[in-house]
């Protein structure tokens, strides 16, 4: 039987989410934005089939709907479906941040032929909009659901088959233990790494200079702070409850910390940092998600410039593509590491051999 699946937001996730759809037999994906430019585009580069003049239109012709929007337009968009006559159960999914106003406006809705599972995809990128949509965003990451009103195992199952070609690993949560989880690993991130821009950007009056030393550690640190503001104001604030105890701990973290310098005290300092490597080496490093988004080789080079066009040569002699490069702790014309990223494990594996036989020293966790 053939399903039609509208996605309504055509921007990085929903636009990658469409990519996924189209792979899966029987299903015709069709869509709709605000902006007729990434309507345009996703029709021109067969991200969907067709799109739609209207929201209503194409939940009309849909048994199953993706709200990619912000999340006051997929707040929006559940009550338009609410008041709208259905004539056959309706699956509804989205993939917001954060989850509680969703579910609790999914859980205000009156017709019965809708049922809703919330979503949150566990992985994107500081970028936005349409043409950033890749496939293989979700592989190997956690997709999180949130069953709601109306829903059944059955709606589940249904949208995890749907969704089977992104290769992410579903799990179920219950709404709070989604956004405190969340909070936590993912957007109280973003306003430190925000911090630490602002006290940089603060120091720099004292050192313009200071800006041309910011090498491997703070670029890695605060690449997030480069994200969508207006995505990451509404993330924050709609997740307010967990996002200011998470400030509280914080501040109460930075005070003792204070104390331990203040005191000279290396012993807790340094059991302190060791602690933190421990956990932190301890995070399941091949997941998508968790820490990073790729799978990393890096790689001493010595002669930057010669070396980095001879592994790129080397690895593309093997037919492996890299997704993407960095230099970091670049001592000018000295030493330096390369981070090279691969979509696959397999490429990891096979850049570091291929490396190590023509005389790199290579890791994989750095
Ligand atoms: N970016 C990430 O890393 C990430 C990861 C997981 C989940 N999310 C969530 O996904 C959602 C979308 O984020 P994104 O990164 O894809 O943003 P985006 O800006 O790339 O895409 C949002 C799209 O929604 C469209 N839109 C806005 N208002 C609309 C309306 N009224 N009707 C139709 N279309 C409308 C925009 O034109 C845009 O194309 C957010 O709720 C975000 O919390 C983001
Ligand atoms: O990789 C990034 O840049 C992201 O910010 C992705 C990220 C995250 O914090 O891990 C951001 C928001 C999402 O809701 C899920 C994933």
């Amino acid at each position: 039987m053939e399903t039609t699946i509208l996605v309504s937001g055509l921007g990085l996730i929903g636009g990658s989410i469409a990519l996924n759809l189209k792979k899966q037999n029987h299903t015709t994906v069709i869509g709709f934005d605000q902006n007729k430019d990434s309507m345009d585009y996703a029709v021109r580069t067969g991200m969907i089939d067709q799109f739609v003049p209207s929201f209503e239109e194409g939940v009309q012709l849909s048994d199953v709907v993706v709200l990619a929007t912000p999340v006051s337009v997929c707040i929006d968009y559940l009550q338009t479906i609410d008041n709208m006559s259905l004539s056959q159960p309706l699956l509804v999914t989205d993939v917001s941040s954060v989850k509680k106003p969703i579910m609790e406006a999914a859980s205000k809705l009156q017709n019965n032929a809708i049922h809703f599972v919330g979503g949150h995809p566990m992985a994107g990128s500081h970028k936005h909009g349409v043409e950033a949509a890749k496939a293989h965003l979700f592989e190997n990451a956690f997709y999180l659901l949130v069953p709601g009103k109306g829903s059944s195992d059955k709606d589940v199952e249904k949208l995890e088959s749907l969704l089977e070609s992104t290769r992410s690993h579903f799990v179920t949560v219950g709404e709070q233990e989604h956004d405190q989880m969340t909070g936590v690993i993912s957007h109280f991130p973003h306003l430190i790494a925000s911090s630490l821009v602002h006290q940089a950007k603060n120091w720099h009056r004292v050192y313009p200079f200071m800006h041309e030393l910011a090498a491997g550690g703070f670029r890695d640190i605060t690449r997030i702070a480069s994200s969508h503001p207006k995505m990451w104001n509404d993330i924050l604030l709609q997740n307010k409850d967990t996002i200011l105890t998470l400030l509280t701990d914080w501040i109460t973290e930075m005070n003792h910390l204070k104390e331990l310098v203040e005191t000279d005290d290396h012993s807790k300092l340094q059991t302190y940092l060791a602690d933190a490597k421990q956990f932190r080496d301890g995070l399941p490093i091949k997941k998508k998600g968790a820490i990073p988004s790729f799978y990393d080789v890096y790689v001493d080079i010595h002669d930057q410039a010669g070396a980095l066009s001879e592994v790129t040569h080397l690895l593309a002699q093997s037919k492996i593509s890299i997704v993407n490069i960095q230099i970091l702790e670049v001592r000018e014309g000295i030493t330096g590491v390369l981070r090279l990223s691969f979509q696959t494990e397999e490429d990891q594996k096979r850049s570091k051999l291929v490396l190590e036989r023509n005389g790199y020293e290579t890791t994989i966790q750095y």
